[in-house]
């Protein structure tokens, strides 16, 4: 298995390019499923979740085809996939893949919408919490599905002439079903109202993917969704969007770390809570043509608090590689999570490296310390994974991450892209 190898104390400065985002590619590759038309995707990234979700969509009649050239090889492998589902030739998600990675459950909507029927096997369980499925079901049962549950299994059925439009507010704002209501409710029969929607930039994303393939859906961006339902959709071809996670992670490493780094292909706007955060830390950040320069020369880390919420707030997935960057603060800082109930399991490996932090509940006491030192330390999922990668990079001496199948989820080339900006860091494969 491998592991990923840190000698900490160096400064970042240079150019990191950003990729595509791993949480819009997903959905919108699954939006493949909605057209016999082929959607083209632009700017997807090298990560091992497409290639899994890859293979999930190859399962149900997806044809991918991947182009072979890369886009300005030096800086980025983001890829352009045809994605082509002439016809759905199995409606049934299975256990055995729908277990590894939770996005693949969200195949949901578009199976349903367009064949009327699915059985799609209840997503795998998350060292992050327990992440239910209720609002999914309740939402598609709200466009008239019959929602059952069997041997660990969700039977989906629509009524004989399709889905219904309908108004549905969502009692809690979740990311995955607005995804896939908007996916569901666009070959619906009239018009869908969607409240309480998730306003994430990746649901805009998936939105204007939608609406070039034909949909009609406003509003996205914002809480209330609207959707007008048409008999079929058309192929597009799209841009995945900048990883506004990745970005953020980047810029926490260069506050971490020290130095000068230009962040490449990616947008402020997409971070702006996170941004000003940083900024109250001691960062410096300015907006670039085509991205963003992050630095901070001599001033310390200073403590900040920080709640985590749905967007525009703090980002759930930028939680852990904050509480990295404050365990070197000059003082006392708060981390309070309120998305998901177990996403704290980097504290106990920060801990090995000599952060000191309590927990009380939902919120983590940093009291900040001069130095890290470097140790052994194990990946738990995949943002706890880069936490103990920015901690290692300020850490003294040489820190070992274990379990980076997790990182390899969502961050492509990550030792590349550091050690191009003077970091110790690489890859030691057994
Ligand atoms: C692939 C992808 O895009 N993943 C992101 C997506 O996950 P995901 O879409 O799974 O997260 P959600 O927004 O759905 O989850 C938010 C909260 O709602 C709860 N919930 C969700 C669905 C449901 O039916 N019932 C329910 O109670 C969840 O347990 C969680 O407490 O958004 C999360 C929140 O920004 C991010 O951390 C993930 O990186
Ligand atoms: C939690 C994440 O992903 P997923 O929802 O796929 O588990 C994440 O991207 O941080």
């Amino acid at each position: 298995m491998d592991r990923i190898r840190i000698v900490g104390g160096n400064e970042l400065n240079g150019i990191i390019p950003i990729s595509g985002a791993k949480n819009a590619a997903l959905p919108l590759m699954i939006a493949s499923l909605l057209t016999s038309d082929t959607l083209t995707l632009e700017n997807v990234p090298h990560l091992a979740d497409v290639e899994l979700l890859m293979r999930i969509l190859g399962n149900h009649g997806v044809d991918v085809a991947v182009n072979g050239r890369r886009e300005r090889q030096e800086d980025s492998y983001a890829r352009t996939i045809h994605f082509t589902c002439r016809t759905i030739v199995d409606t049934t998600a299975s256990y055995e893949l729908v277990s590894k990675m939770r996005a693949s459950f969200w195949v949901i909507g578009p199976l349903l919408a367009r064949e009327g029927h699915c059985r799609v096997s209840l997503p795998g369980g998350c060292a992050i919490g327990t992440r239910p499925v209720d609002l999914f079901i309740d939402g598609l049962t709200a466009l008239g599905a019959s929602m059952e549950i069997d041997a660990g299994y969700i039977n989906a059925r629509a009524p004989a002439g399709g889905l219904i439009g309908a108004r549905y507010t969502f009692p809690k704002v979740s990311v995955g079903a607005t995804h896939v209501m908007m996916m569901a409710a666009t070959l619906a029969r009239g018009t869908t109202v969607i409240g309480n929607a998730a306003r994430e930039p990746e649901v805009v994303d998936l939105a204007n993917c939608l609406n070039a393939m034909g949909a009609k859906i406003s509003g996205a961006g914002t809480a209330t969704i609207t959707i007008e339902g048409v008999t079929s959709l058309s192929g597009a071809r799209h841009r995945v969007l900048p990883d506004r996670i990745e970005t953020g992670t980047y810029a926490m490493a260069v506050a971490m770390a020290g130095g000068d780094v230009v962040l490449e292909n990616t947008d402020v706007a997409l971070l702006e809570t996170a941004v000003e955060t940083l900024r109250r830390a001691g960062a410096e950040i300015f907006s670039t043509n085509n991205g963003m320069r992050i630095r901070r020369n001599g001033a310390g880390i200073k403590p900040v608090d920080i709640v985590t919420d749905p967007f525009p707030g703090f980002p759930t997935d930028l939680q852990a590689q904050f509480m990295a960057l404050m365990t070197r603060s000059s003082g006392v800082s708060h981390v309070t999570e309120t998305i998901f109930e177990n996403r704290f399991m980097h504290v106990q490996e920060l801990a090995r490296l000599g952060a000191r932090i309590s927990l009380s509940g939902q919120t983590a006491k940093i009291e900040g310390v001069e130095r890290l030192r470097g140790a052994p330390v194990m990946a738990t999922d995949l943002r706890a994974s880069v936490s103990l990668v920015i901690a290692g990079l300020a850490a003294e001496g040489e820190t070992t991450v274990s379990r980076v199948y997790h990182l390899d989820r969502g961050f492509e080339r990550l030792e590349e892209k550091l050690t191009r900006c003077g970091a110790i860091v690489e890859r030691i494969s057994e």
